[in-house]
């Protein structure tokens, strides 16, 4: 249960095109993230999904049953909003029940998933409250809990956390990792936020102005982005770039150090800021000038302007003695990214 697939999906607002022909496959009980920059589309997606919002071509199957016209309450699916979306002049036990109590389902049986949600999210004793009397992660416990209650095939949660604060965000992320476990049913989560999205996901969908960028495990992107907007996008500080000309096998960097390519011609190398060394006095070395040191204690970002004026970041251990104005050298230890003029990845290995 809980298997989506989308095909050929678009969608118009008016004569705006904004969804561009998506092809997705979400497996049962994954945990599938999507994530992009704001106003690529997300929330839309996700919408079309849920039912609340119609395609405009293409379709929707849920367990091999196409639903692309099938209406959002008849789909077996349940979404949580960020903006939680409970009814305030009802307790915490009456927002629980209010869905099913619709369907007809017995009472007892209500009553005992209402107490299995309680137990489970840890509400159980807030069951006579009205939304205005909880703290904001206990309404989006709630908010989860009446999700749960209806025993959907899938769970479609857009941008859940993002109105806690940074420590509760923690907190709820973990919770929900815990709680996909524990029910094994296929989620779908969209955040703007790569930490959400690199943890709780088993994949995670970029997306970019209504296309499907790349879709792969967290590592997967972060290991072998497929273009230059995926390296750019997942990892932080961002990936630095430096383009160059590859010949012979081998592509300079400002400064003299030189990384395998295997290609001719233009190339953006993209070295991300962890695989950058402190370089010793007679090493080949990438060159640049300390612009502003950020100092975290566990680590040290430094952020200098290359010889040539490409902005270059790295992330050192410690807290190394450097000041702004200081000359720093570099020395590169990891997998170098490599992308030809079209953006697309070269070095596959
Ligand atoms: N009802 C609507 N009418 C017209 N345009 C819309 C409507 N809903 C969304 N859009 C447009 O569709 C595009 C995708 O919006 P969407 O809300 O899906 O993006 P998102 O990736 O979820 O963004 P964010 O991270 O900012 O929430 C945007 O350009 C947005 O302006």
């Amino acid at each position: 249960m809980g298997r989506i697939a989308l095909e050929g999906i678009t969608k118009n607002f008016g004569n705006v095109e904004v969804i561009h022909g998506i092809d997705l496959e979400i497996g049962e009980g994954e945990l599938v993230v999507f994530v992009g920059p704001s106003g690529c589309g997300k929330s839309t997606l996700l919408r079309l999904i849920a039912g609340l919002d119609q395609p405009t071509t293409g379709s929707i199957r849920i367990d091999g049953k196409d639903v692309t016209r099938v209406s959002a309450a008849d789909r077996g699916l349940a979404m949580v909003f960020q903006s939680y979306a409970l009814y305030p002049h009802m307790t915490v036990r009456q927002n629980l029940s209010f869905g099913l109590e619709n369907t007809r389902m017995p009472k007892p049986e209500i009553a005992s998933r209402i107490d299995e949600a309680g137990r489970m999210l840890e509400i159980g004793d807030l069951m006579e409250r009205r939304p205005t009397q909880l703290s904001g992660g206990q309404r989006q416990r709630v908010a989860i809990g009446r999700a749960i209650v209806r025993n959907p095939s899938a769970f479609l949660l857009d941008e859940p956390l993002s109105n806690l604060d940074a420590e509760l965000r923690g907190t709820m992320r973990a919770e929900l990792a815990r709680l996909h476990e524990r029910l094994g049913t296929t989620m779908i989560y969209v955040t703007h936020d790569q930490v959400e999205a690199m943890t709780l996901a088993d994949r995670i969908v970029v997306l970019r102005k209504g296309i499907v960028e790349q879709v792969d495990t967290p590592l997967g992107l972060y290991n072998r982005p497929q273009n230059l907007f995926v390296a750019g996008f997942i990892g932080a500080p961002n990936m630095n770039f430096f383009r160059t000309r590859a010949s012979a096998g081998a592509a300079e960097l400002p400064g003299g150090l030189t990384i395998p390519a295997p290609c001719d011609g233009e190339v953006t190398i993209g070295i991300r800021p962890q695989d950058l060394k402190l370089a010793g006095d007679d090493a080949p070395a990438l060159e640049g000038e300390i612009r502003l040191i950020e100092a975290l204690g566990a680590e040290t970002v430094i952020h200098a302007d290359a010889v040539d004026g490409t902005p270059l970041v790295t992330v050192l251990s410690g807290q190394p003695t450097l000041g702004t104005g200081q000359r720093i050298r570099l020395a590169f230890d990891g997998l170098p990214h490599l992308f030809g003029a079209d953006g697309k990845r070269l070095n596959q290995d």
